[in-house]
């Protein structure tokens, strides 16, 4: 029976484990904090779970466009409730996952994990878990698998102190809202957490390194998200990279490179992750990580040592918690033997989740426009959608993108409150090399948001896809 023993329960790791264990290995999941990983516990599910809360008031916010009048002044958040639901359902999902890789027969080993060959090249590996107290636990493996992730970036000059200067993982502790918040970043995490707060009603100034938020992103799907925090009061500080974030007692002062200076009441630092691939013992087994930090793998998931595979965060392919499990689980195939196709990033659909969201899917209109992939594009604004206009939705768009000769869908963007939920059409499409002209004879539902995606096709459709 293959032995494999995986380092990190979140969404790599424990996907990894039930691909593994369903395919008869003998399997261990080596966790340092706790099964679901900083996934389940501190990032993306509290994240969420945190910006459903903050989605009820941009509801009630809306409410009187359509007539209905609700005083948002009476619609208080609390932020103790808020707050426990999000660590309770952290704990609830991580429970879930848990007692699944029980029933699979995964054995679960609490604790911190290197591998201790004792010279490389050996053709198996072995792995020593110090648990928290108590003696080190030595397993020996026919293969590894490095799930470790990543932690928050920490900037040297704005330590992080749990009260005024936080990082994403530590505002859930706090006691009441701030009185202003000032976010530093604005990546994805940086652009959610500022959606968030604003609509709980808190004044956001966000510090961006860049001329624009969500430099990653769609440009016109971001310039629809800063038209609409500009609206809602978010002052958005440009081209200002922080140098140093000041706890005064009273507030915070971020001090930037240019000699500027933001005050709030709290600082949020959003401004990236770092790879948890530290104290692994890597080096004294032959793996070289890159510049990053991040551990190098082909697209198998497959290290330069065999036997020893990474997937997730740790590997820095694209951080999501899809690949990360797509990748573990490739890993698994691989390594028992399985049929498998390597790790394809041109399908990976995405969101973020600011209101309005932003789902993207397939090739970008940056690598569109650089000429990089000839395509034919359409851009529908949701103001011409009927169901969009019943729902008082000023804002928002759908994108399409397909292959000028065949019409083969190879991309596509959705700016909408359930952006998330409908760009599955599209990722059916760019996955199963479907046509516009698939898409153009597809029933949506009339009226609805997903028409915009039908016309979308109708409108890149050419004459002769009509033979
Ligand atoms: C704020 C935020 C929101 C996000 N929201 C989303 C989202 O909505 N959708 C999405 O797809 N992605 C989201 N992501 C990204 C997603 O969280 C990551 O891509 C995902 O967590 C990666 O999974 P992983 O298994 O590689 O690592 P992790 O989830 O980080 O798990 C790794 C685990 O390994 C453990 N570990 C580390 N070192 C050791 C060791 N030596 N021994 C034992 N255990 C160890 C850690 O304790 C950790 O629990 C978000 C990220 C952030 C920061
Ligand atoms: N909804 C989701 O799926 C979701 C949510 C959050 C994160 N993620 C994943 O995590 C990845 C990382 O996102 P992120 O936003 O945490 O990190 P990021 O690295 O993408 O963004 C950090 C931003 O902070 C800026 N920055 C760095 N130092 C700075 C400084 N001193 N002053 C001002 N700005 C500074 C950077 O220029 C960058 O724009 C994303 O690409 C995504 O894959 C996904």
């Amino acid at each position: 029976m293959t032995r494999i023993v995986i380092i990190g329960g979140g969404p790599a790791g424990y996907e990894a484990a039930l691909v593994a264990a369903q395919h008869g290995a003998d399997v261990t999941v080596v966790e340092a904090e706790g099964v679901g990983g900083a996934c389940v516990l501190y990032d993306c599910v509290p994240s969420k779970t945190f910006i459903s809360s903050a989605g009820v008031r941009t509801d009630l916010r809306r409410a009187s466009d359509l007539g209905v009048n609700i005083d948002l002044e009476r619609a208080a958040v609390e932020l103790p409730t808020v707050h426990g639901r999000v660590q309770a359902l952290a704990l609830a999902q991580s429970a879930d996952i848990r007692a699944r890789l029980q029933r699979e027969g995964v054995r679960l080993v609490p604790g911190r994990a290197q591998i201790v060959d004792d010279v490389p090249g050996m053709a198996t590996h072995r792995v020593s878990v110090q648990p928290a107290d108590g003696e080190p636990v030595l397993l020996d493996a026919d293969v590894v698998l490095i799930a470790t992730g990543a932690s928050p970036r920490i900037l040297p000059t704005a330590q992080p102190d749990g009260e005024r200067i936080l990082t994403w993982r530590q505002i859930y502790d706090l006691d009441e809202l701030p009185t202003h918040l000032v976010v530093v970043g604005s990546g994805v995490t940086g652009a959610e957490f500022v959606s968030a707060y604003t609509e709980m009603g808190v004044p956001v100034t966000l510090v961006s390194s860049r001329d624009r938020v969500l430099p990653g992103e769609d440009a016109d799907a971001a310039s629809v998200l800063e038209d609409v925090l500009h609206e809602r009061g978010v002052v958005v500080v440009k081209e200002a990279r922080a140098d140093r974030v000041e706890n005064i007692g009273t507030g915070v002062v971020v001090h930037l490179a240019d000699g500027r200076t933001v005050e709030g009441s709290h600082a949020l630092m959003t401004v990236g992750s770092v790879p948890n691939t530290s104290g692994l013992g890597l080096s004294k087994i032959g793996v070289e990580l890159d510049r990053g930090g991040f551990i190098p793998v082909d697209r198998v998931s497959r290290t330069s040592v065999s036997g020893v595979y990474a997937a997730g965060d740790c590997t820095g392919l694209l951080p999501l918690a899809s690949v990360a499990s797509m990748q573990g689980r490739i890993a698994m195939w691989h390594a028992l033997g399985e049929g498998v196709n390597p790790i394809r990033l041109k399908t990976v659909t995405s969101a973020v989740f600011t209101r309005p969201e932003i789902a993207t899917v397939g090739i970008s209109q940056a690598a569109i426009d650089a000429g990089k992939v000839p395509a034919r594009t359409v851009m529908l604004p949701l103001a011409t959608n009927p169901r969009a206009k019943m729902q008082g939705l000023r804002r928002g768009f759908v994108k399409l993108f397909c292959r000028p000769a065949t019409g083969v869908v190879i991309g596509g963007v959705v700016v909408a409150p359930v952006a998330s939920e409908l760009i599955l059409p599209i990722a059916l499409a760019v996955q199963n090399n479907l046509t516009v002209k698939d898409l153009a004879y597809t029933f949506s539902v009339y009226p609805s948001l997903s028409g915009s995606i039908t016309e979308a096709g109708r409108q890149l459709m050419r004459h002769d896809d009509l033979d």
